[in-house]
Protein backbone atom coordinates (compact mmCIF):
# COMPACT_ATOMS: atom_id res chain seq x y z
CA UNK A 1 0.00 0.00 0.00
CA UNK A 2 1.35 3.04 -0.85
CA UNK A 3 0.46 7.39 -0.31
CA UNK A 4 -2.93 8.74 0.65
CA UNK A 5 -4.36 8.82 -2.89
CA UNK A 6 -7.56 10.87 -1.73
CA UNK A 7 -9.64 11.46 0.98
CA UNK A 8 -13.27 11.40 0.28
CA UNK A 9 -15.91 13.92 1.54
CA UNK A 10 -19.98 13.22 1.31
CA UNK A 11 -21.59 16.46 0.40
CA UNK A 12 -25.36 16.94 0.11
CA UNK A 13 -24.75 19.47 -3.31
CA UNK A 14 -22.07 19.36 -5.21
CA UNK A 15 -22.33 22.65 -6.97
CA UNK A 16 -22.42 24.67 -3.53
CA UNK A 17 -19.23 22.61 -2.10
CA UNK A 18 -17.44 22.94 -5.26
CA UNK A 19 -17.30 26.56 -4.51
CA UNK A 20 -16.37 26.24 -1.05
CA UNK A 21 -13.95 23.88 -1.57
CA UNK A 22 -12.18 26.59 -4.48
CA UNK A 23 -12.78 29.12 -1.78
CA UNK A 24 -10.70 26.80 0.17
CA UNK A 25 -7.76 26.29 -1.78
CA UNK A 26 -7.95 29.30 -3.66
CA UNK A 27 -8.57 26.98 -7.57
CA UNK A 28 -11.30 25.10 -8.91
CA UNK A 29 -11.76 21.35 -9.26
CA UNK A 30 -10.31 19.48 -12.03
CA UNK A 31 -13.20 17.54 -13.23
CA UNK A 32 -16.06 16.54 -12.63
CA UNK A 33 -17.52 12.48 -12.85
CA UNK A 34 -20.64 10.27 -12.76
CA UNK A 35 -20.08 6.65 -11.20
CA UNK A 36 -23.74 5.29 -11.89
CA UNK A 37 -22.48 1.96 -10.48
CA UNK A 38 -21.76 4.06 -6.63
CA UNK A 39 -24.88 5.83 -7.51
CA UNK A 40 -22.57 9.14 -7.14
CA UNK A 41 -21.18 12.46 -8.79
CA UNK A 42 -17.90 13.38 -7.69
CA UNK A 43 -15.37 16.06 -8.47
CA UNK A 44 -11.38 16.28 -7.97
CA UNK A 45 -9.27 18.89 -6.17
CA UNK A 46 -5.78 19.10 -6.17
CA UNK A 47 -4.20 21.08 -3.46
CA UNK A 48 -0.20 20.64 -3.44
CA UNK A 49 0.84 16.46 -3.08
CA UNK A 50 -3.18 15.85 -1.83
CA UNK A 51 -5.63 14.90 -3.79
CA UNK A 52 -10.02 15.44 -2.10
CA UNK A 53 -12.56 13.81 -4.01
CA UNK A 54 -15.63 15.23 -3.12
CA UNK A 55 -19.24 12.96 -3.49
CA UNK A 56 -22.84 13.77 -4.02
CA UNK A 57 -25.03 11.06 -3.71
CA UNK A 58 -27.16 10.63 -7.29
CA UNK A 59 -29.80 8.25 -5.99
CA UNK A 60 -31.39 7.18 -2.78
CA UNK A 61 -29.79 3.83 -2.31
CA UNK A 62 -26.22 4.78 -3.14
CA UNK A 63 -23.88 5.03 0.12
CA UNK A 64 -23.38 8.05 -0.01
CA UNK A 65 -27.04 8.78 0.94
CA UNK A 66 -26.63 6.62 3.55
CA UNK A 67 -23.92 7.77 5.04
CA UNK A 68 -25.27 11.60 4.49
CA UNK A 69 -28.75 10.28 6.46
CA UNK A 70 -27.02 8.82 9.40
CA UNK A 71 -23.55 11.12 9.61
CA UNK A 72 -24.46 14.06 7.90
CA UNK A 73 -21.72 15.75 5.57
CA UNK A 74 -17.70 14.93 6.36
CA UNK A 75 -15.04 12.79 5.59
CA UNK A 76 -16.35 9.30 4.39
CA UNK A 77 -13.30 7.52 3.29
CA UNK A 78 -9.08 7.60 2.53
CA UNK A 79 -8.53 5.66 -0.39
CA UNK A 80 -4.72 4.35 -0.76
CA UNK A 81 -2.66 4.29 -3.69
CA UNK A 82 -1.82 0.07 -4.77
CA UNK A 83 0.49 -1.07 -7.53
CA UNK A 84 -1.24 -4.53 -7.73
CA UNK A 85 -4.95 -4.03 -6.15
CA UNK A 86 -5.56 -7.90 -6.38
CA UNK A 87 -2.53 -8.79 -4.84
CA UNK A 88 -3.14 -6.38 -1.95
CA UNK A 89 -6.93 -7.77 -1.65
CA UNK A 90 -5.59 -11.17 -1.30
CA UNK A 91 -2.87 -10.05 1.42
CA UNK A 92 -5.18 -7.90 3.17
CA UNK A 93 -7.97 -10.56 3.27
CA UNK A 94 -5.09 -12.93 5.32
CA UNK A 95 -4.94 -10.18 7.49
CA UNK A 96 -8.35 -11.10 8.44
CA UNK A 97 -9.72 -7.32 6.91
CA UNK A 98 -13.49 -7.75 5.63
CA UNK A 99 -13.42 -6.88 2.31
CA UNK A 100 -16.48 -5.53 0.59
CA UNK A 101 -16.02 -6.11 -3.04
CA UNK A 102 -13.22 -8.82 -4.05
CA UNK A 103 -13.54 -8.25 -7.93
CA UNK A 104 -12.26 -4.61 -7.80
CA UNK A 105 -14.84 -2.05 -9.90
CA UNK A 106 -14.50 0.62 -12.19
CA UNK A 107 -13.73 4.11 -9.56
CA UNK A 108 -13.60 7.60 -10.80
CA UNK A 109 -10.62 9.29 -12.29
CA UNK A 110 -9.07 5.93 -14.57
CA UNK A 111 -8.93 3.65 -11.31
CA UNK A 112 -9.46 0.34 -10.10
CA UNK A 113 -11.12 0.40 -6.59
CA UNK A 114 -11.84 -1.62 -4.21
CA UNK A 115 -13.16 -1.30 -0.08
CA UNK A 116 -12.58 -2.61 3.72
CA UNK A 117 -15.61 -2.58 5.51
CA UNK A 118 -15.54 -0.09 7.94
CA UNK A 119 -16.20 -2.56 11.37
CA UNK A 120 -12.46 -3.93 10.52
CA UNK A 121 -10.71 -0.85 10.36
CA UNK A 122 -11.55 1.28 13.29
CA UNK A 123 -14.80 2.71 12.05
CA UNK A 124 -12.62 4.21 8.90
CA UNK A 125 -14.05 3.09 5.32
CA UNK A 126 -10.62 2.39 3.33
CA UNK A 127 -10.62 2.56 -0.53
CA UNK A 128 -7.80 0.77 -2.72
CA UNK A 129 -7.00 2.29 -5.90
CA UNK A 130 -5.54 1.40 -8.99
CA UNK A 131 -4.44 3.79 -11.96
CA UNK A 132 -5.93 1.91 -14.95
CA UNK A 133 -3.01 1.56 -17.70
CA UNK A 134 -4.22 2.31 -20.91
C1 LIG B 1 -16.61 7.30 -7.11
C2 LIG B 1 -16.05 5.95 -7.05
C3 LIG B 1 -15.09 5.69 -5.92
C4 LIG B 1 -13.77 6.38 -6.23
O1 LIG B 1 -13.32 6.19 -7.39
O2 LIG B 1 -13.14 7.05 -5.43
C5 LIG B 1 -15.63 6.07 -4.58
O3 LIG B 1 -15.09 6.70 -3.74
S1 LIG B 1 -17.22 5.43 -4.32
C6 LIG B 1 -17.67 5.84 -2.67
C7 LIG B 1 -18.99 5.30 -2.40
N1 LIG B 1 -18.98 3.85 -2.41
C8 LIG B 1 -18.81 3.13 -1.28
O4 LIG B 1 -18.76 3.64 -0.16
C9 LIG B 1 -18.72 1.64 -1.48
C10 LIG B 1 -18.34 0.92 -0.21
N2 LIG B 1 -19.33 1.14 0.84
C11 LIG B 1 -20.26 0.19 1.18
O5 LIG B 1 -20.25 -0.90 0.63
C12 LIG B 1 -21.29 0.56 2.20
O6 LIG B 1 -21.42 1.96 2.27
C13 LIG B 1 -20.93 0.02 3.63
C14 LIG B 1 -19.63 0.62 4.17
C15 LIG B 1 -20.85 -1.53 3.61
C16 LIG B 1 -22.08 0.41 4.57
O7 LIG B 1 -23.25 -0.03 3.96
P1 LIG B 1 -24.55 -0.52 4.79
O8 LIG B 1 -24.15 -1.58 5.76
O9 LIG B 1 -25.64 -0.81 3.85
O10 LIG B 1 -24.88 0.86 5.48
P2 LIG B 1 -25.29 1.22 6.92
O11 LIG B 1 -25.68 2.65 6.86
O12 LIG B 1 -26.30 0.23 7.44
O13 LIG B 1 -23.93 1.11 7.73
C17 LIG B 1 -23.55 -0.01 8.49
C18 LIG B 1 -22.56 0.49 9.53
O14 LIG B 1 -21.38 1.02 8.88
C19 LIG B 1 -21.20 2.40 9.23
N3 LIG B 1 -20.70 3.12 8.07
C20 LIG B 1 -21.30 3.18 6.86
N4 LIG B 1 -20.56 3.92 6.03
C21 LIG B 1 -19.47 4.31 6.72
C22 LIG B 1 -18.33 5.11 6.40
N5 LIG B 1 -18.18 5.62 5.18
N6 LIG B 1 -17.41 5.31 7.35
C23 LIG B 1 -17.54 4.78 8.60
N7 LIG B 1 -18.61 4.01 8.98
C24 LIG B 1 -19.55 3.80 8.04
C25 LIG B 1 -22.58 2.87 9.61
O15 LIG B 1 -22.52 3.99 10.43
C26 LIG B 1 -23.13 1.65 10.34
O16 LIG B 1 -22.58 1.60 11.63
P3 LIG B 1 -23.51 1.23 12.89
O17 LIG B 1 -24.63 2.22 12.88
O18 LIG B 1 -22.58 1.37 14.06
O19 LIG B 1 -23.95 -0.19 12.64
CO1 LIG C 1 -13.06 7.49 -3.41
Amino acid sequence: MKKIEHIGIAVKDLEVSNDLFAALFGKPHYKIEAVESEGVRTSFFENGPNKIELLEPTSADSPIAKFLEKKGEGIHHIAFAVDDIEAELKRLEGEGFTILNKIPKKGADNKLVAFLHPKSTNGVLIELCQEIKP
